[in-house]
């Protein structure tokens, strides 16, 4: 009983919510909406009751020719029984015009809000499988619904509108019909609401399921894996693992469709036999002379069409609860808190770093890991200085700069910029102070101009500063021979694209870079997809960008570690070794002899290069 009314109450809650959204996505429609739903809830009832008048006026005629006096005596009758029929068809197109209109508002609205919310939420909870299923779940049919909740309400309102009404009709008949006719739709009611359940039980223990469905599908129809899928010959493999996936996800489902095309027959069966029942009872009376044959026609019409609004009437409250769980998902998306928020008092962000960067005894581990990647963990970054990081895989370097741009905040100790604990500073002034020059730069799929004024949108109508940018990181030349130049679409999505190759793309990172003109440059295997001579290049031209600067570089590749100011090596969450490129062969350590190896293989490899040529 208690966990029945706790149902009702959250239904209550989310169709609460939903009216609230509705209306903030399309108020003037909801109120037109609102009021055809109560004139249509009026209309079968309007031309039922009609009915004995017309069919009476007609048995007193037939038979007796066509005559003035005759077609006078129907035309009043069934010309009113026509009219509320166009009326009520006029109803219905303009019903579905405002619904149509209604459904786009409140899509774009909730998708707005999903994406509001997307945006707003942790950058952890993107590594996070639980995040990912309550995301689509969110997004399933989520406007759909919302709508749709509405919608069966309203048709709930108008259909015991529509009820009442038919129950006034058929009152004088006797009160156990009315009875009758709401009893005989509960089985069917009962089944809706159970079916309803296991739906959505499915719905919601399927979610991982179908996400890894969309991932097969994505590997196997997206042109970021396309090459791999040809040269490894993945397809038949992923495809086979999704055929498998659907098999299983089809055969519950058809289990499901085979229960609730049973439940709803057994349901229809004993709504007939409880039908016919009371249909064997009118005309019983008929044949006694007690009811007219223009009773038969009203109660014959009120009784079937009152059993189909009574089970319509149940079908709403069934779909009201099943959207409601549904939209329940949503409600839980968007109530979602990030945990990374400004403090009450922000302190204003200094614009010019003065004495650096400092982690000061961190201790972090990634949500739902026992085992933490720092463990009071101590790094200074000077300002003004380009540091390098290097070490071996898994040593903890990315998370470093996930610590530095605020995706996470440690469980212990703090991250310091000048003397000040990051989590002090309103979380977007922070990040306006760094840049972040990824190893795979997303390619914007936009204009050659507006992938590099994308890194201060606020000033990415200046057109000259974003040519300088270009110029500066040596994307200037290839933009140039482009036909459309800086207005050139970059990309294979979208018509007339050029796509650059990795390296040039990691140079329109640069410009982006140098565009954003922030004080904190954080780089990730900046020129992973850059040749030496590039890679000296481009070294040259950061070395500009980063002058006064602060800089972290995190890097496998020595011959760009060896330009920083202080190389740091790190390994399994600490730093072992500090100081300048000769301080650290000197100390022939871990970096020295990396350093050795690194040179040897670059060495051998010429050496190979160089005999293969001359064979
Ligand atoms: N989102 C995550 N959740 C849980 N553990 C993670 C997550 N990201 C990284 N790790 C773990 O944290 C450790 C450090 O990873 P990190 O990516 O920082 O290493 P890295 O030094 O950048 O490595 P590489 O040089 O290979 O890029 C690894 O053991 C890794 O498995």
């Amino acid at each position: 009983m208690i966990s029945k009314l706790r149902s009702a109450n959250t239904i209550f809650f989310h169709l609460r919510k939903t009216l609230s959204l509705v209306w903030a996505a399309s108020r003037y429609w909801t109120v037109a909406w609102m009021i055809l739903l109560l004139v249509q809830g009026l209309i079968p009832a309007a031309s039922i009751s009609l009915t004995p008048r017309a069919i009476n006026a007609l048995v007193s005629v037939t038979g007796s020719g066509i005559s003035a006096a005759n077609v006078q005596k129907v035309i009043v009758p069934v010309g009113l029984m026509a009219g509320i029929m166009l009326v009520g068809e006029v109803l219905n197109s303009a019903a579905e015009w405002i619904r149509t209109a209604q459904a786009e508002l409140v899509q774009d609205y909730i998708t707005g809000l999903i994406q509001k919310q997307s945006v707003a939420v942790d950058y952890g909870f993107y590594e996070c499988s639980e995040y990912n299923d309550k995301l689509d779940r969110a997004r399933e049919g989520a406007s759909g619904r919302s709508l749709a909740l509405l919608e069966n309400t309203g048709r709930l309102l108008q259909n015991t509108v529509t009820l009442f009404a038919m129950a006034a009709i058929l009152a004088p008949y006797g009160f156990g019909l009315p009875i009758t006719l709401v009893v005989s739709a509960f089985p069917a009611f009962y089944v809706l609401t159970y079916l309803n359940k296991i739906q959505y039980q499915w719905s919601q223990r399927t979610t991982t399921d179908r996400r890894w469905l969309a991932y097969y599908d994505y590997l196997l129809t997206n042109n970021a894996t396309a090459a791999e899928v040809r040269l490894f010959d993945y397809a038949d493999y992923f495809q086979s693992s999704y055929h498998n996936l659907r098999r299983r996800l089809r055969h519950e489902q058809f289990h499901l469709l085979k229960l609730q095309t049973l439940g709803r027959f057994v349901a229809t069966i004993i709504a007939l036999i409880i039908s016919g029942g009371a249909i064997a009872w009118i005309g019983r009376q008929v044949l006694l002379g007690i009811l007219s044959l223009g009773d038969l026609a009203l109660f014959f019409q009120a009784f079937s069409q009152g059993q189909s609004i009574v089970r319509d009437l149940l079908n709403n409250l069934g779909q009201i609860y099943r959207n409601s769980l549904f939209l329940g998902n949503l409600f839980e998306f968007l109530q979602i808190q990030p945990k990374i928020i400004d403090p009450l008092n922000p302190v204003p962000v200094p614009s010019t770093p003065k004495k650096g960067i400092r982690f000061r005894q961190v201790t972090f581990r990634y949500p739902g890991s026992e085992e933490p990647v720092l463990n009071n963990f101590n790094l200074t970054l000077p300002a003004g200085k380009i540091v390098a990081i290097v070490g071996d895989n898994g040593a903890g370097k990315s998370t470093l700069i996930k610590l530095l741009c605020r995706f996470y905040d440690p469980q212990s100790g703090s991250i310091e910029l000048d003397g000040i604990d990051l989590r002090n500073f309103s979380v977007k002034a922070f990040r306006r102070l760094i840049t972040v020059l990824f190893q795979s730069p997303i390619p914007y799929n936009t204009t050659a101009g507006e992938n590099i004024g994308l890194g201060d949108i606020s000033a990415a109508s200046n057109y000259s500063e974003i040519q300088a940018a270009a110029k500066a990181s040596g994307i200037h030349d290839k933009i140039d021979r482009l036909p459309l130049g800086y207005n050139a679409m970059l990309g294979k999505l979208f018509p007339e694209g050029t796509d650059l190759s990795g390296g040039q793309w990691q140079r329109l990172a640069l410009a982006r870079a140098f565009f954003r003109r922030a004080q904190i440059i954080i780089l990730d295997e900046p020129t992973s997809a850059m040749d030496p001579w590039a890679e000296h290049d481009w070294l040259e031209r950061f070395r500009t960008l980063a002058s006064d600067r602060t800089a972290v570089v995190i890097t496998h590749r020595f011959t760009l570690a060896m330009r920083a100011d202080i190389i740091h090596v790190m390994r399994a969450g600490q730093i072992v070794e500090s100081g300048t490129h000769d301080e650290l062969l000197a100390q022939s350590g871990f970096y020295a002899q990396s350093w050795k190896d690194q040179m040897e293989s670059s060495a051998s490899a010429i050496v190979t290069e160089r005999n293969s040529l001359t064979k």
